[in-house]
């Protein structure tokens, strides 16, 4: 079994059970912030037809030559047309329709006058501007051709992709399904929140926390129930959820204490255990196995090693099965402001608070203690520093590197 390992070398082992998720076809209304698994060609031009951007009148170009103000062109208005409507006549030379800005512009006119350079007349219309064929005048698909690949496969929907996908007349839409992610919390410690606290229980925060990451990165999380510090118990919860989840999370349990269970459990269900611990501070005691050809990755229960962990080394593999991209680890080059006298002995990621200014990224130190079980540290964090092994400690104006949350 491959113990203490780098994290890169246990982000490439899980990557390893990346899987393709099933697709399914849903409503246009309910695709938001989904995956599309297929490639969207354009049915129809958009606009559908050519259409005045304006209210006035539409007419033919010829017709307004040396219109001016003083000097107006009269014109015979044929008919009236309202965005929605459409008029069967045709514009002859001499005429106009007073039309509203989205209606269809009539056969025969090949332009339309804005009403602020006209009278506005009814039966008769003087127009006051000189315009030039497909002056104010909006052609059948030119936002976009029938035919056209509009969306690609593989593409994040978001408002505007679903907002063009509307303007197409397209009302479902083939996606990924959602990657299920078990959450198995486990420790006798435990007490679900809204119940009283007794002498040495505590508060599952574990589960609120993964579990609104894991909707954060647009999975479904699927929390069981907690696991007792009981073999039984645990392997009962693990045997149940694993056909349905695509990866299994757990936390608690990962370490070395009599009670440490979750590495005995998996092995006794056949489990293939990948690694187990990995070169980081917080974070080491993880356990990643395979079991019935799903990844479960075993954290410890330490919520902020737990969440940070989570963050290094799962949130790449998230965003490989969910096929977002942008919720991949985002790296970046900042400058430490603040002062760390502590060794690394192995490779330490700090809890930090990174602003921006016109030259350069600085990073300080989120307020409170850095420690595995201190969660209320991460409260105003939006970054993680990234400490190589061996550093004896951040000096203000040192380069750092580090992840973006
Ligand atoms: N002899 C050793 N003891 C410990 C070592 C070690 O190397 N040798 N490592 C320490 C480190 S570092 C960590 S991290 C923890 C890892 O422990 P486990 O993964 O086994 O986790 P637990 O012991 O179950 O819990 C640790 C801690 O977190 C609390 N906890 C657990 N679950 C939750 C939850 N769902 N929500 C909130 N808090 C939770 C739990 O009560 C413990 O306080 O091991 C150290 N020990
Ligand atoms: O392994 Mo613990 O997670 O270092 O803090």
């Amino acid at each position: 079994m491959l113990q203490m390992i780098k994290l890169e070398e246990g982000q490439s082992i899980i990557s390893e059970y990346i899987k393709t998720l099933d697709e399914e076809v849903i409503n246009l209304i309910d695709s938001h912030e989904r995956v599309l698994a297929e490639d969207i060609y354009a049915p129809i031009n958009q606009p559908p037809f050519h259409r005045s951007p304006l209210d006035g009148y539409a007419l033919q170009g010829e017709d307004s030559k040396g219109a001016t103000i003083e000097s107006p062109v009269t014109l015979k208005v044929i008919d009236e047309i309202f965005a929605g409507e459409y008029t069967q006549k045709v514009v002859k030379k001499g005429e106009a329709v007073r039309i509203m800005t989205g209606a269809p512009i009539p056969e025969g006119a090949d332009c339309v006058i804005r009403q602020e350079d006209t009278d506005e007349g009814e039966s008769l219309a003087n127009i006051y501007k000189e315009l030039k064929a497909f002056d104010n005048y909006c052609y059948e698909g030119e936002d976009i051709k029938k035919g056209t690949l509009i969306i690609k496969k593989g593409s994040f929907l978001n408002h505007i992709k679903i907002g063009v996908l509307a303007s197409l007349g397209i009302d479902k839409v083939k996606v990924y399904k959602r990657p299920k992610v078990g959450l198995l919390t486990t420790g006798d410690e435990l007490i679900e929140v809204g119940q009283s606290l007794s002498t040495g229980k505590i508060y599952n925060s574990n589960l609120y926390t993964l579990s609104m990451r894991l909707k954060e990165l647009y999975t479904e999380p699927i929390i069981l129930n907690i696991g007792k510090d009981c073999q039984e118990e645990i392997e009962r919860e693990i045997k149940n959820s694993l056909d349905k989840v695509d990866l299994l999370i757990t936390t608690g349990g990962a370490s070395v204490g009599k009670k440490d269970l979750i590495k005995i459990v998996l092995e006794k269900m056949g489990a293939n255990i990948l690694f187990w611990k990995i070169d980081i501070k917080p974070g080491t005691h993880v356990l990643c196995s395979e079991l019935d050809k799903k990844l479960i990755i075993s954290l410890s229960g330490n919520p902020a090693a737990a969440s940070i962990t989570f963050e290094v080394l799962v949130r790449d593999y998230i965003s490989k099965l969910t096929n977002i991209n942008n919720i991949s680890l985002n790296r970046k080059t900042a400058y430490f402001n603040d002062e760390f006298n502590k060794e690394s002995i192995r490779r330490r990621f700090l809890r930090g608070i990174c602003t921006e200014t016109k030259e350069k990224t600085l990073v300080d130190l989120s307020n409170g203690t850095q420690s595995s079980g201190v969660l209320s540290s991460s409260l105003n964090c939006n970054c993680l520093i990234d400490i190589p092994a061996g550093t004896k400690g951040l000096k203000k104006g040192e380069k750092v590197e580090i992840i973006l949350l």
